[in-house]
């Protein structure tokens, strides 16, 4: 069997794949891990995560609870994380990459917790915006500072944060209402947090209050998830976790036999779930690909596919999938309301509108659009994800399915899926 993954070279070069017909055990949930991994490393003793995510960011989010005196055990099924409350202060600056979760999880964390520290990220970071959660933490008096542009990382904070009321903006990342929503009931006051205007991503602030749930802290919310009541000076109980796995990841697994031929069966995927991503598979089923579920197992064979017309605003991770997915329906596709994807690990809008371009594929994009016509890769290309772990696999999933596709620092899946290469590799082989 030969690989379609050539990666002696610095970039990888991905040529078409043969029909499938296989299962895939997707990795643990990023999410999920860096949610537990936090919740964990404030509770009242030892809890359990099974199936762990290991990859960029949940190194990173190990690596600073590390620095602030956690204890991680790492065994081959999985972590054990020893809680403490309060965590130490570090003695060098908190440096978390580009993982979004670890930025925002803790920045709120920190000073809940009694911990003074800087916390950094990469170039890309530095651009990525946090103002809402320093106007939501200045609000409840913690003090935080800009360490280099107003509005972005690095920042400078300062403990305490004792709760109070704060209102703040959850249309650029659903991250800061969560990063708070975990902060605040070790806090000593109550708290009340409002959304002002419209909530992003908002399944994964329903994730945040499971989590939570789960190491038995529970707060008060209105219907439509825009007042939050949290009372103060509760304990995290440790407790066991079994991770989900990633539903952004398991996507390109459900992709793969649309791009290729084939059939493809991804194992234990819950039936009821709070990863929104796992939406995609209904967004597929309504383009025509034939989904069957038995019990947690999910099914995907190809079929012809029609475009679609869908609002992404609640999965916007999984957007490029379907995007490329929407290059092997008969109709065009529009996806709306997915403006944040301009402020993921780059802007995804436009990285995927240069690739199209490149490839001779057709596309065109708005501020919160992006609309994808039927097509082949018709101009083999060297194309750049950004150093953006999503790019790259969709761009792979191009290359599967028509060749021509040249990957730059093809390595960047590392950030949620270091095994991408090898795990699709071993199941495809060439045409
Ligand atoms: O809370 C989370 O785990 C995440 C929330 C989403 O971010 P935004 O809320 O910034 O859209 C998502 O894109 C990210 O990969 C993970
Ligand atoms: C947007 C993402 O990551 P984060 O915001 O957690 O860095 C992602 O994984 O697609």
């Amino acid at each position: 069997m030969v690989s379609p993954f050539d990666l002696s070279q610095p970039h990888a070069v991905v040529s078409p794949a043969a029909p499938v017909a296989t299962r895939a055990a997707v990795p643990g949930s990023k999410s999920l891990t860096n949610r537990y991994l936090l919740l964990a490393a404030a509770a009242a003793g030892t809890s359990f995560l099974k199936n762990p995510l290991h990859s960029d960011d949940t190194t990173y989010m190990r690596a600073a609870l590390k620095a602030m005196g956690v204890t991680i055990d790492e065994q081959p099924e999985g972590w054990s994380v020893h809680g403490r409350s309060p965590w130490q202060n570090p003695t060098e600056p908190l440096f978390i990459g580009n993982a979004g979760t670890a930025m925002r999880f803790l920045t709120p964390a920190l000073p809940a917790q009694g911990v003074a520290a800087t916390i950094t990220g990469n170039e890309r970071m530095l651009v990525r915006p946090i103002k809402d959660l320093v106007d939501g933490l200045r609000q409840l008096k913690t003090e935080v500072a800009y360490r280099g542009e107003e509005g972005f990382p690095p920042l400078q904070l300062q403990p305490p944060l004792t709760g109070g009321a704060c209102r703040i903006r959850g249309d650029a990342s659903s991250q800061y209402l969560s990063g708070l929503l975990m902060a605040l009931p070790t806090a000593q006051q109550d708290s009340l947090i409002e959304i002002e205007g419209p909530l992003v991503s908002r399944t994964y602030v329903a994730m945040t209050l499971d989590c939570m749930a789960r190491l038995g802290v529970t707060v008060g919310v209105n219907e439509d998830h825009t007042r939050f009541e949290i009372a103060g000076g509760q304990t995290y109980r440790a407790t066991d976790i079994d991770i989900e796995p990633d539903a952004s990841t398991a996507s390109y697994w459900f992709a793969l036999p649309l791009m290729v031929g084939g059939t493809l069966t991804v194992p234990a995927c819950p039936e009821q779930s709070h990863q929104g991503d796992f939406g995609l598979v209904g967004l597929l089923a309504e383009m025509g690909a034939r989904v069957t579920r038995d019990g947690g197992e999910l099914t995907i064979s190809d079929a012809p596919l029609n475009g679609v017309d869908v609002d992404m605003n609640t999965m916007s991770d999984v957007a490029p999938t379907l995007a490329v997915v929407a290059t092997r329906a008969q109709s065009p596709t529009t996806i709306r309301n997915i403006y944040n994807m301009r402020i993921k690990e780059c802007d995804r809008i436009e990285a995927l509108q240069t690739a199209f371009d490149q490839l001779g594929l057709k596309m065109e994009n708005g501020r919160d659009w992006i609309k994808i016509y039927p097509g082949r890769v018709t101009t083999p290309a060297l194309v750049n994800p950004e150093d953006d772990h999503r790019m790259a696999m969709v761009f792979a999933l191009l290359g599967l399915a028509d060749g021509g596709v040249g990957i730059r620092d093809p390595e960047c899946v590392a950030k949620t899926y270091p095994t991408f290469y090898e795990a699709f590799g071993a199941v495809l082989h060439r045409k």
